[in-house]
Formats: C-alpha cells, sequence, structure tokens
C-alpha cells in the first residue's frame, strides 16, 4: 500500500513538500511525532523516504505514563532509523487557565526550538482532514471569524520553520488503514476520551451521526482560507491608501461599505493591539467626525483626533525617574514609553556634557517649556496644544539636567537648554515605536 503521501511523494532532494506548498533548504525533516496513531504512521512514511528523519516529542510531564510514553517514542523512532530528541515541559498552568491552552503553547515553543537546535527548516505535524474538520465546528460554536473559521494553514514558516501538515486533507481511515497494514504500534492516550474537553465531545457526538461531514467539513475550512486571503488582499489595498504606520484616516474608512470598513480596521488594529471583534464594531458605531474620543484596548488605548485614528501603548503609572546618559549618537528605546530618543549630530543641540547626566521622568504638571531661543517660557500644556499634540501624546517622557528642562517627547529640545555654538553638542528628537522600524539600525542601551 502507498503512504498516505499518495501521488504525491517528494523525491529524496529537499525541495517542495508533498501538499504543503513549502519549498525548504535543509535534507532533513523534523516529524512531531505524540506516539499516537496519526504521528506514529507519519513518521514511518517520512522515514521510508530514506531522508535524514527527526522525531521531536514533548513530554507534557501531565499524565503519569508520559515517561513511558517518551521511551516508547524513542525506541520506535531509533527503529525506523530516525534520530529523536524530547523536551519535558517545566511549570504548570496558572490557576483558572486551560491546560489544553498551555500544553498547546509550551509545545509548539518546544517544537520549534528543537528544530532549530537541529537545523531542520521543515516540521511535519501529521493533523488530518477529521482534526481540520473539528477546528471548523469548534471555532464556528465560538463565533469565530475567517481567521479561525479558515482552520489550520497547510504551511507556514515562522521564524525559520516551516510547519507543515501534508495530510491535512487526507481522510483519518486512510491513515489508520496503513498504521494497520504496516503493523505499526502506537499510544492510545486516555485523555483522548475524556468528556471535559470539547474536541473530545464533539468528536463522539457529530462522526457517528455525521460519519461523511469530515469531507464537507474540511472544504468549508478551504472555502474560507481563501476568502480570508481576500480580505487580507482588501484590507491591504485600503490600507495603502487610508493608512500610515501611525494614523488611519477615519473620514475616508467611514466612506467605504461596513463591510469593508470593518475589514479595514481590523487588519489596522492587528497591527497595534490584539483587539476583540466588539472594539471594530463600537468603534466604527461610536465615532464621531471632529470629536476627540478614546478606547482602552489590550495593551494600551485608540484615540480618534482631528478625525484620524492613533494607537497609543499603555504607558506604565507612576514611573520613576531614571538617570540616561545621552551623549552618544544612535537611538535609545525607552521600554514602556512607547518610543526611543534618537541622537545625532547636528546643530542647535544639547551640549554633550550635559546629555551624560540626564534624568527621564514623566510629566508633573507645573513645567515649562520654551520652544526657540527668541520665544518665552509657557506651560507644557499650552506648549502641547501649539505643537497639535494629541492629548495622549503630553504625558512626556521629559528629560532634565537638574532642575533644567532638556526635552520633551513630542514637543523637542528647550530652547533654553541649547549649547553655546563652540561646544561640543548632540540635536535630540523623540520617535514614537510606530516611527522606528526604519531606524532600527542604530541601536543603544540607554541604561
Ligand atoms: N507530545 C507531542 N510531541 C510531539 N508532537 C506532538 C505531541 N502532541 C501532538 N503532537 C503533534 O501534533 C499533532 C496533532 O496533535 P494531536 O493532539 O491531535 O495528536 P495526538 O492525538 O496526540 O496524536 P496523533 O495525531 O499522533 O494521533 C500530532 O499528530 C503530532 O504531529
Amino acid at each position: 500500500m502507498n503512504s498516505p503521501f499518495g501521488l504525491f511523494m517528494p523525491g529524496k532532494r529537499p525541495g517542495r513538500w508533498p501538499g504543503t506548498d513549502c519549498s525548504v533548504e535543509t535534507d532533513l525533516v523534523a516529524v512531531a511525532f505524540s506516539g499516537g496513531l496519526d504521528s506514529t504512521a507519519l513518521l514511518h512514511a517520512t522515514a521510508r523516504l530514506g531522508m535524514r528523519v527527526l522525531a521531536l516529542h514533548v513530554h507534557h510531564g501531565l499524565q503519569q505514563q508520559a515517561d513511558d510514553w517518551a521511551a516508547h517514542c524513542e525506541r520506535e523512532a531509533r527503529a525506523l532509523g530516525a534520530g529523536f530528541a524530547c523536551t519535558r515541559l517545566t511549570g504548570a498552568p496558572a490557576p483558572g487557565d486551560s491546560v489544553e491552552a498551555w500544553a498547546r503553547e509550551g509545545r509548539h515553543r518546544a517544537l520549534h526550538q528543537m528544530a532549530r537546535a537541529a537545523g531542520a527548516d521543515l516540521l511535519l505535524l501529521a493533523h488530518h482532514r477529521q482534526d481540520q474538520a473539528e477546528t471548523f465546528l469548534l471555532q464556528a460554536m465560538r463565533g469565530a471569524g475567517l481567521a479561525g473559521l479558515a482552520g489550520m494553514p497547510r504551511a507556514q514558516w515562522r521564524d525559520g520553520v516551516c510547519w507543515a501538515r501534508p495530510w491535512l486533507d487526507r481522510p483519518r481511515a486512510l491513515i489508520r488503514a496503513y498504521a494497520e497494514q504496516q503493523g505499526l504500534r502506537w499510544i492510545e492516550d486516555p485523555s483522548n476520551g475524556d468528556g471535559r474537553f470539547a474536541r473530545n465531545r464533539l468528536r463522539q457526538a457529530v462522526w457517528p451521526a455525521f460519519p461523511a461531514a469530515e469531507a464537507g467539513l474540511a472544504q468549508a475550512a478551504r472555502w474560507v482560507q481563501q476568502a480570508d486571503a481576500l480580505a487580507a488582499e482588501v484590507a491591504a489595498e485600503d490600507l495603502a491608501r487610508l493608512a500610515s504606520a501611525e494614523r488611519l484616516d477615519l473620514t475616508q474608512l467611514a466612506a467605504l461599505s461596513p463591510a469593508r470598513a470593518s475589514n479595514a480596521l481590523r487588519a489596522w488594529l492587528a497591527t497595534h493591539t490584539a483587539a476583540p471583534a466588539s472594539l471594530v464594531e463600537r468603534l466604527l458605531a461610536q465615532w464621531r467626525p471632529g470629536a476627540t474620543q478614546s478606547w482602552p484596548a489590550p495593551g494600551g488605548a485608540l484615540h480618534a483626533y482631528r478625525d484620524g485614528l492613533y494607537w497609543s501603548a499603555q504607558v506604565p503609572q507612576g514611573q520613576a525617574p531614571m538617570p540616561v546618559d545621552l551623549s552618544r549618537p544612535g537611538l535609545y528605546p525607552q521600554p514602556g514609553w512607547g518610543g526611543a530618543w534618537l541622537v545625532e549630530a547636528a546643530a542647535p543641540g544639547i551640549a554633550t556634557a550635559r546629555l551624560a547626566r540626564l534624568v527621564q521622568r514623566a510629566r508633573g504638571g507645573a513645567e515649562q517649556f520654551q520652544r526657540a531661543p527668541a520665544s518665552v517660557p509657557r506651560g507644557v500644556k499650552k506648549a502641547c496644544q501649539e505643537a497639535g499634540l494629541p492629548p495622549w501624546r503630553r504625558g512626556g517622557p521629559l528629560l532634565f539636567d537638574g532642575d533644567l528642562l532638556v526635552a520633551m517627547a513630542g514637543l523637542g529640545m528647550d530652547a533654553r537648554a541649547f549649547a553655546s555654538q563652540d561646544e561640543p553638542q548632540l540635536s535630540l528628537r523623540w520617535l514614537d515605536d510606530s516611527a522606528l522600524p526604519q531606524r532600527e539600525g542604530a541601536m543603544h542601551s540607554a541604561a
């Protein structure tokens, strides 16, 4: 019997993998090997191809038999001529957290690290059509959007490793038949029958009643994958017209059809925060042209200001004043402040001796700022208004030399701190995180 790779048997050279669209460089293939029926069959079928194969096992440390399973996996892998690596997860889920989610996250991290450490850029998982159909149903029951309903991708690059599921469209029955025909031995995990887990309950209820639904549901997931890809393309086109890294034009957004507007807004938000779907709806319904409004979101807040939408990351409250040395040119990220100081050789600037002994802190309330040598100091609030600085960017950080204000994020250098012409000096500028990626070249620690 053919392996379930079927007609799409790959050659022995690295290259495109069957059903994965994954072009890989190395000739070492890693297989995520739980010891269950499916990954046992996948390891066997892969080893038969004559490539260098490495079985990766994750010991979750959750069940009594886990040591025996790891030992079984090592024996089976070696018997097939494959290498073997195992990681035991440490720690435990936080009280109230899902054990499944904790195990999945830890497993993914461990598999990725083991594949990288071994130099494998292709990691095969044994998910099949029934797994995909179950994922689709579970997501649908949660009211998921396109990304959730699309189920698992066939292949996906993550940090130098292609995670591929070559059997995603193969029926479960075919894999079982292959394993039985080859006389393979596998582990039956008793937790697969545990009715506390939603997937098991669904499995027990749906497949006996609708045995033919596996193919239809998996096909539905494929349609959704196409629709999701299309929605991403439309969003990218819309955002190219409507948005910069910092600002989304709300007037133009509101002129789109409702479905297209929420599609574009979702895509823009995803670059800043994991916003719940309800926030997208609320924001579109509540925004009023010209109004200054804010919506809290995970990790920060969204602000409507002068008909643009902005993101600001949460600045931790009560940051203690901190000494900083900015006396050399470079980019100095300020963790927690949502940006970085850029120090450049330019005039007018601040004396380098002074830049070596700065203290950074949040705005207090009574500070004064002087924009230019010929102007007069005025309250920071007034200065911010004049500079068109939106309200959520008026908290700092501020840099002081003793009592003298040297610079404030968004306002720039205070003219009272300018160096005289013949003094060694550097200029200071604040860059928000959203403006940073292009400038990653010159990083310094500000510690
Ligand atoms: N402990 C583990 N170690 C390594 N890989 C794993 C582990 N658990 C799951 N995987 C990988 O993820 C895929 C899907 O996981 P799932 O929990 O559905 O499988 P399983 O029931 O444990 O075993 P199988 O899919 O082999 O029958 C597996 O086929 C396997 O490739």
